[in-house]
């Protein structure tokens, strides 16, 4: 058992129904401070939304979301922002027309009024994520790799102590997806606590110690990538009815 590492994030007993359709059903999770933890499931299992429901994007129809021990359920995206989360989005939307260094002086101003400290810090975050050559470049002329590591950067921008990565790695390819993945992590090592939402197994299995699996609205497995691959139930929910069965012994 680790000892005195303290949950950053509790979610507990989550909903939320669109229509009478249940998009999150009763979820529950927690990351602990420091850790990178992964939130998989098929399309349309609920991940945005819960993603969504934690970050005040959505509010929840029930359920209770604490932040460092803080209750900040149903609280506004900035509110949640300067205490200390922030998301990204999986479609992303840089603003066109002004440069990247500008872009993420976006996020800068979460944590100071100051143009020039807003200016050097959005320059510092695009050194730590690989766009330090690109400061100039308008958000309409990058590359989908280079979107979402403008994504990343105002998202950690904002000075989060945990960020929420919603598939920053969706249409990248492998060796864009190798480099995000140290990015990652060394955002990790730089004091940041993570949850992502992501369909690329490589890059699940390489960064996250822990992984829940979502399927319906609700939480089916949580362990190691490793254990949660073995798992007849996440199988069956990415597969479909009968498939552990199907494919023999190991996942029986
Ligand atoms: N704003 C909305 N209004 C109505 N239904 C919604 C809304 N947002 C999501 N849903 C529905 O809720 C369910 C969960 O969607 P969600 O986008 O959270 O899943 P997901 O796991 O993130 O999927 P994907 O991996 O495809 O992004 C889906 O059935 C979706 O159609």
């Amino acid at each position: 058992m680790i000892l005195g590492r303290r949950d950053v994030l509790e979610v507990r007993r989550l909903c939320k129904a669109f229509s009478g359709l249940k998009a999150v059903d009763d979820a529950a999770l927690d990351v602990r401070a420091g850790e990178i933890v992964a939130l998989i499931g098929p399309n349309g299992a609920g991940k945005t939304t819960l993603f969504a429901c934690i970050a005040g994007f959505h509010k929840p129809d029930s359920g209770v979301v604490r932040l460092d021990g803080a209750d900040i359920t149903g609280r506004a995206p900035h509110r949640i922002c300067a205490a200390g989360m922030v998301r990204t989005f999986q479609i992303t939307q840089p603003f066109a027309t002004i440069s990247v260094r500008e872009n993420i002086m976006v996020g800068a101003y979460a944590r100071t009024s100051d143009r020039d400290a807003a200016a050097a810090r959005a320059e510092a975050i695009a050194r730590q994520v690989g766009m330090g050559a690109q400061l100039d470049r308008r958000g309409a002329d990058l590359t989908v790799a280079g979107r979402k590591r403008l994504e990343l950067a105002r998202a950690l921008a904002t000075g989060p102590r945990l960020l929420l990565l919603d598939e920053v790695m969706a249409g990248l390819n492998p060796t864009e997806i190798g480099e995000i993945v140290e990015v990652i992590r060394a955002i990790r090592t730089g004091g940041v606590t993570i949850l992502l939402i992501e369909h690329v197994m490589q890059a699940v299995t390489s960064l996250a110690e822990r992984v829940y699996v979502l399927n319906q609205g609700r939480v089916i497995a949580e362990g190691t990538p490793a254990q949660v691959a073995a798992d007849a139930g996440v199988v069956e929910a990415y597969l479909g009815h009968g498939a552990a069965a199907r494919l023999g012994g190991a996942h029986a």
